[in-house]
């Protein structure tokens, strides 16, 4: 028997986790899976019932899992410095204290979303890029950091991007096996004309390069790769990066597919044992209101039983029953496009049930 712990957290976490668990509970009646779930408290919701973010039952039950669902943390009752996503907390603690340093974000465009791209649809048609980022170091959990006062009595805020060539070397290894079982070209992401760091970084990726032959490594800057992003994102077919460049790229790939509400993710330790979680936040401007897009956090389940519970037929099913939905035309409103039928985040989760049910076990359907 395999274990999911389940990790809702807050905002519409609660609302797009609980149709992921409807569809996981889909499939394993489908494909007769032994999984049992459990569910825990992180983030708002966890400091309000016990005063902390990641309490140590939700820790030691995440260490004996097989694999971790979460939905989205904090809000604005806890924004004080985010408590609920701080590095030695929350979120951030979670990703740390597992070593899920390999965060994948896939951006897919389905066929069927083309309308609700931000750019045209020549330019993003077929678009299915890999994005690599590194998740427990850089400057989201860099010592020192913190604001001081000095002496003249203002204050300043600092942080400290910092990786060693060992961190640095073990996501460039996830990210060339990604490339290497994908169309073969890396493209590594950087500062490399100002930050000492991302200097480092490169020398390791070009270090690692020879042993996979078979990819093309490339660098780019920053800055110029926001904007290849919008420009040209079909040039891109993996791409590597430290923490806080992945964050801000993610979300901005996240609008080429029509909506960060489409985007899943894994984070992985050494061994694939993993954490799948939407790529967006807890969305406090929609919670509550049955609006918000629950496929990233379905395609994330989806990732889950790809990568941490080796149930790939049942990944595959889930993913064709997303696409039969977009298919028919269902949309939630920030995919919705002119023609399509606008539903909420239940029936959305209802709309993939029904379809994942009549879908033969062969993956035609039923
Ligand atoms: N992985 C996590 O738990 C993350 C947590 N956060 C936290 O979430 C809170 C809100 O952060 P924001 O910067 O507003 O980012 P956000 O990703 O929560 O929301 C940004 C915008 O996207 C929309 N959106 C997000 N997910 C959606 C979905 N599934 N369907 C439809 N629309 C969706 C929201 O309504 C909002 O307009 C903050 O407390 C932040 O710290 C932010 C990012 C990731
Ligand atoms: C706490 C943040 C780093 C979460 C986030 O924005 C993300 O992981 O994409
Ligand atoms: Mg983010």
């Amino acid at each position: 028997m395999k274990k999911v712990l389940v990790l809702p957290g807050d905002g519409i976490g609660t609302e797009i986790v609980a149709q992921g668990v409807r569809v996981l509970d889909a499939v394993k009646q489908k494909f007769g899976l032994q999984i049992e779930t459990d569910h825990a408290l992180i983030g708002g919701s966890a400091i309000d019932a016990t005063g902390v973010p990641l309490p140590d039952e939700t820790l030691n039950k995440a260490r004996a899992a097989d694999a971790i669902l979460l939905g989205a943390v904090g809000g604005p009752k806890w924004d004080d410095l985010d408590m609920a996503v701080r590095p030695e907390k929350g979120l951030l603690g979670i990703r740390s204290q597992l070593e899920l340093f390999g965060n994948l974000r896939p951006a897919i465009l389905y066929p069927q979303l083309a309308d609700a791209s931000t750019l045209k649809s020549e330019v993003v048609s077929g678009l299915d890029i890999l994005i690599v980022r590194e998740l427990t170091g850089g400057i989201y959990f860099g010592q020192p950091r913190g604001i001081r006062t000095l002496e003249n009595g203002e204050r300043e805020g600092f942080n400290t991007y910092v990786y060693s060539e060992s961190e640095i070397e073990r996501i460039g290894r996830v990210a060339f096996e990604a490339a290497q079982k994908r169309g073969g070209k890396l493209c590594s992401v950087d500062k490399h004309n100002v930050l000492e760091v991302t200097v480092l970084w490169r020398e390791v990726m070009d270090r690692l390069a020879p042993e996979y032959p078979d990819v093309e490594l490339s660098h780019m800057y920053v800055d110029n790769a926001a904007m290849q992003l919008v420009r040209a994102p079909k040039q891109f077919d993996v791409m590597v990066t430290g923490n806080m460049f992945g964050d801000i790229l993610s979300d901005c790939a996240a609008m080429l597919t029509g909506s960060i509400g489409m985007l899943p993710s894994a984070s992985l330790d050494a061994n694939n044992k993993g954490m799948y979680e939407p790529v967006h936040g807890s969305a406090p401007d929609i919670a509550g209101q049955d609006l918000a897009n629950p496929l990233a956090t379905i395609l994330s389940v989806a990732m889950m039983l790809r990568y941490s519970l080796n149930e790939v037929a049942a990944a595959d099913a889930i993913e064709q029953a997303v696409s039969k939905v977009l298919d028919a035309g269902i949309r939630t409103g920030d995919i919705w496009s002119e023609g399509c039928e606008k539903v909420g985040t239940q029936a959305m989760g209802d709309a993939v049930v029904q379809a994942l049910n009549e879908l033969s076990l062969n993956g035609e359907d039923a």
